[in-house]
Formats: structure tokens, sequence, C-alpha cells
């Protein structure tokens, strides 16, 4: 599986800008909430980590992943917002509404980034179940909320 020969949590340091003057947005599912409050604490503090200043980081809540698109596109439409990153956690069930929400979300949010000319990350573990959303959220693969952070950062560089 790709995400074991990685840790989500490595990066290089190319294109790593300044980003102590950049403001970003934080739009975080409330599904698996002790999934993506572990993302959104890796996203907050690698932000941090490269320079950001605290004030310069909004979180919003949104109920679910297939809300994300929506909380991205009020977060984006903001023009002092630099970057929104998007952080869910959508775990298979019994049925194919998995595959509905993950296919809305991933759309919706590349057109936002798209519509609105800026990075929208797409911060979203679809796993099968809780141990391999824990795996990474901060367990053996790292923390896809770091890398999301990373990604932000390094599309500000381009
Ligand atoms: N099952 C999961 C959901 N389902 C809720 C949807 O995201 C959405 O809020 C609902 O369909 C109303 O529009 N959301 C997740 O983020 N993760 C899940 O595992
Ligand atoms: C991905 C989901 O919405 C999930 O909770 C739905 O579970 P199920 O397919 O068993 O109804």
């Amino acid at each position: 599986m790709a995400t074991s020969l990685k840790n989500l949590s490595d990066y290089s340091q190319t294109n790593m800008v300044d980003v102590s003057t950049k403001k970003f947005a934080i739009v975080v599912a409330e599904w698996n909430a002790e999934v993506t409050e572990a993302l959104f604490n890796g996203a907050y503090q690698t932000l941090l980590k490269e320079g950001a200043k605290e004030e310069n980081i909004i979180r919003k809540n949104v109920p679910g992943s297939f809300e994300l698109t929506l909380g991205a596109q009020w977060m984006a439409q903001n023009n002092t917002i630099d970057a929104v990153i998007c952080l869910g956690c959508v775990i298979q069930g019994e049925t194919r509404h998995f595959d509905f929400i993950c296919n809305a979300v991933a759309h919706g949010l590349t057109d936002v980034g798209m519509k609105y000319n800026k990075p929208v990350i797409f911060g979203v573990l679809t796993p099968n179940n809780q141990e391999q959303a824990l795996d990474r959220a901060g367990g053996k693969h790292g923390n896809k909320g770091d890398e999301a952070a990373i990604t932000a950062i390094k599309m500000l560089g381009f």
C-alpha cells in the first residue's frame, strides 16, 4: 500500500515559503471527531511550526465531510484567506453512501479551488475502518493533517 511506503508527516523543504503573513482557514468535519480533531491538531501545529501566526489561522466546523465543500466555499470567497485546508474522515459502512460522499467532496473541493483560484486542500481520510483512520491521524502512518498543512504551504510557494 502506498501509505505504508511513506509517512504522511514527512516532507521535503522545497517550496516552503514564508507564511508569517499568510491567512489560513481550516474547515473541520465533526463526524468521527476523535479522528478529525487529531487531523486538526496536526495541521494547526504544523502551520505554527512552519511560521504561521495563531491569529492568521481560522477554524470552522461543519457537520460532515459532505459539508466541507460549502464550508470551503464560504472561506475561499473571503479575499483575505490565502488557503483553505479541509479535514474529514469518511469510514466505509455497509452501503454505497461512502462512495457518494467521497466522490462529492473530492470533486467539490477541487471545484472550489479552481473557482476561487487558491489552494483548497483535500485532507479527508477515506479508510475502511477506525483503525486505518487512527493510523493516519497521528498513528503509525503519520498525520494527514500535517500533510494537508504542508501541501497548502507548498502551493502558496508555487
Ligand atoms: N458517514 C460519514 C459521514 N456522513 C455524513 C455526511 O458527511 C453528511 O453530513 C450527511 O450526508 C448530510 O449531508 N460524514 C463523515 O464525515 N464521515 C462519515 O463516516
Ligand atoms: C460513510 C457513511 O455515511 C457511513 O456512516 C454510512 O454507513 P452505512 O453505509 O452502513 O449506512
